[in-house]
């Protein structure tokens, strides 16, 4: 087969399900009792019974609730308009370990190894949409480079609008829990766990309160400490139909006869630790991790890397080092080179082009050769160029556009075992 046609024959086998996974759960008042601080008295309401004026007053002690633009917290009704209370105001009894929550997102949103970690739930904010709050569209801002998922838990308390809409490559869904609390015979709360990179919004409440809990989810590097319940079952990673084209590719004599590179552009972005110096560990999301196993399983050496574009090349840097675009006294490229190991990408035609620092060519091994599955859109950003719309200010992680590279051993030695990283 000629390599385009192996090259879509891989794309096309590459499984995607949807960023997110949403229910609904009965709950009673043990659940839905929330106390808050008033000043220096305390107030509380049962959730799933609470009336007007009780919504009102917990909506009165909240504050107006920011978001993060780059490096800073702002305060713009016309971006984000709804009512937040931190964690340190309030105590609620519902217990998202307990109802079942945590698992049922474990399994629905992690797969392969990742099952058998430890998601751990953060409790984040309670926030209250009075009519004619919104919050237009963002990503929830990475809290360490562990943190994968953001979970909203909406209260069965009367409103309408306010429906939560995802878009994530070309798609779109909405999480309507207004209408979904409203559906069910017994009071019951509804939520939705979604990768916290995917692009959402709030749409404007149009009456009555919207009260939710947001956590952030992250995956621990420690063994599961309770099994998961026998009723929750891991969603079989469909990883088949592309272990299957990608083996079949690896079997043909004429597709990188003498080995190469084969470069993934990710479907999600990953948080990209500030701190210098510190590792980041990685949770791979959905298809991206399903790309990873697969290319472990069949020694194609997978690794997470960022593409930077630096005077019309491009120079791949694997995705540990915290590259910013201050002064080298080297330049910037030859730093990318020699301090973070970088190597030029080309395809397999290029021509190996000159050094732009040094205007000499570059050496070979300077470079590698690579076709690309899926296509790099979004080059990385240096750290410091980064601005975007969060749900908070980012001090310690941004998001970036990563890419795996797997490196194909030449026809006839593809299969030889990689020495351990
Ligand atoms: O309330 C929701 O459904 C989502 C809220 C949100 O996106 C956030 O607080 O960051
Ligand atoms: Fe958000």
């Amino acid at each position: 087969m000629a390599t385009q046609e192996i090259l879509a024959a891989l794309e096309d086998a590459i499984y995607r399900q949807p960023p997110f996974c949403t229910g609904t759960i009965p709950v009673s008042s043990r659940d839905t009792t929330l106390f808050y601080k008033q000043g220096e008295s305390a107030s509380w309401l049962d959730l799933s019974q609470a009336t007007e004026d009780q919504l009102q007053a917990l909506a009165d002690a909240c504050e107006p609730a920011t978001f993060g633009l780059g490096q800073r917290d702002v305060l713009d009704e016309t971006y984000r308009k709804a009512g937040k209370m931190d964690s340190d105001k309030f105590l609620t009894s519902l217990d998202v370990d307990k109802l079942g929550i945590v698992a049922r997102v474990h399994v629905q949103l992690l797969e392969g190894d990742d099952v058998e970690k430890t998601v751990n739930a953060e409790l984040y904010k309670l926030n209250v949409y009075e009519k004619d709050s919104f919050f237009k569209t963002h990503k929830d801002t990475p809290r360490g480079d562990t943190m994968f998922a953001s979970l909203v838990v909406a209260f069965p308390t009367p409103y309408e609008g306010g429906a939560l809409v995802l878009r994530h490559n070309d798609e779109e869904w909405t999480f309507d829990s207004a209408a979904l609390t409203r559906e069910q015979a017994k009071p019951s709360i509804a939520y939705i766990a979604f990768f916290s990179d995917v692009d959402h919004e709030v749409a404007v409440v149009t009456s009555g309160h919207r009260v939710t809990l947001t956590y952030n989810l992250y995956l621990e590097d420690t063994p599961l400490r309770e099994k998961l319940p026998a009723s929750i079952k891991p969603v079989a990673a469909d990883d088949s139909v592309f272990h299957t084209a990608l083996s079949k590719a690896l079997d043909d004599p004429s597709f990188l006869p003498n080995g190469g590179y084969l470069g993934f552009g990710l479907s999600f972005k990953y948080p990209i630790g500030l701190v210098e110096g510190r590792a980041a560990k990685h949770v791979l999301k959905g298809s991206d991790a399903m790309i990873f196993r697969v290319c472990q399983s069949l020694s194609v050496r997978p690794r997470l890397s960022a593409v930077y574009e630096v005077e019309e090349l491009r120079v791949l840097v694997s995705a540990y080092y915290l590259v910013d675009n201050r002064e080298y006294e080297e330049g910037i490229f030859q730093t990318l080179l020699w301090e973070f190991h970088g190597k030029i990408v080309l395809n397999f035609e290029e021509d190996i082009p000159l050094n732009p620092d040094t205007r000499t060519r570059l050496e070979r091994e300077e470079c590698i050769r690579m076709e690309w599955v899926t296509p790099l859109t979004t080059y990385s950003h240096f750290c410091s160029d980064y601005i975007a719309h969060g749900n908070e200010a980012s001090a310690e992680c941004i998001y970036a556009d990563l890419c795996i590279s797997a490196e194909v051993g030449p026809f006839g030695r593809r299969h030889e075992k990689c020495p351990s990283e």
